[in-house]
């Protein structure tokens, strides 16, 4: 299940080294980006995936960028962030998302974005890829690694 417009691409991501950056915040929710990432890996051939957990969103660039700079082709980051009475929401998600966008200009390698900022958690459910949900964010950011990683691999092949 993808969301409205996503495409649903299976690249072929045999032999890809792919690492999923997972945080631990509203772990139900979480459980099933990290379900519906493993699925769509499943389905572009990848073996093997990495999995990181790590405590927040706020903490996925770093170890993203760790991955990426330690020989992984593909990363896929999952968070889950819900607004609270403050401005915090906002820089997290900020955080995250420039981090997460800097890592993967700076090493070329591509990096899913699987971030749910949401403002409640009906928002955050309904694009979990949970039964009942709308959406599944986790595999849209996973296939959309791996189908980048590929097509790079491929165009750039004898280049170097
Ligand atoms: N409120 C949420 C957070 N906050 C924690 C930060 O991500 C970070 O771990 C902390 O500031 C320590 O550095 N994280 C989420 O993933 N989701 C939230 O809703
Ligand atoms: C996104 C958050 O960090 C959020 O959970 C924090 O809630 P609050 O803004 O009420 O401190």
């Amino acid at each position: 299940m993808s969301g409205a417009g996503a495409p649903t691409v299976h690249a072929d991501g045999h032999g890809l080294r792919v690492a999923v950056i997972a945080a631990r915040w509203h772990e139900e929710i979480m459980g099933g980006l990290l379900d519906g990432a493993l699925t769509a890996l499943s389905h572009c051939k990848v073996e093997d995936p990495v999995v990181v957990r790590v405590p927040g969103t706020f903490e996925l660039p770093v170890a993203a960028s760790r991955m990426a700079r330690s020989g992984c082709e593909a990363v896929v980051a999952l968070g889950v962030v819900i607004r609270g009475g403050t401005p915090h929401f906002d820089y997290v998600c900020s955080a995250a998302t420039s981090g997460l966008t800097q890592v993967s200009v700076e090493t070329g390698v591509p990096v899913g974005f699987g971030v749910l900022t949401c403002d409640d958690e009906e928002q955050a459910y309904a694009r979990s890829g949970l039964p009942g949900s709308q959406e599944d964010k986790g595999y849209e950011a996973a296939s959309a690694a791996v189908s980048t990683a590929v097509v790079l691999r491929d165009v750039l092949k004898g280049w170097a």
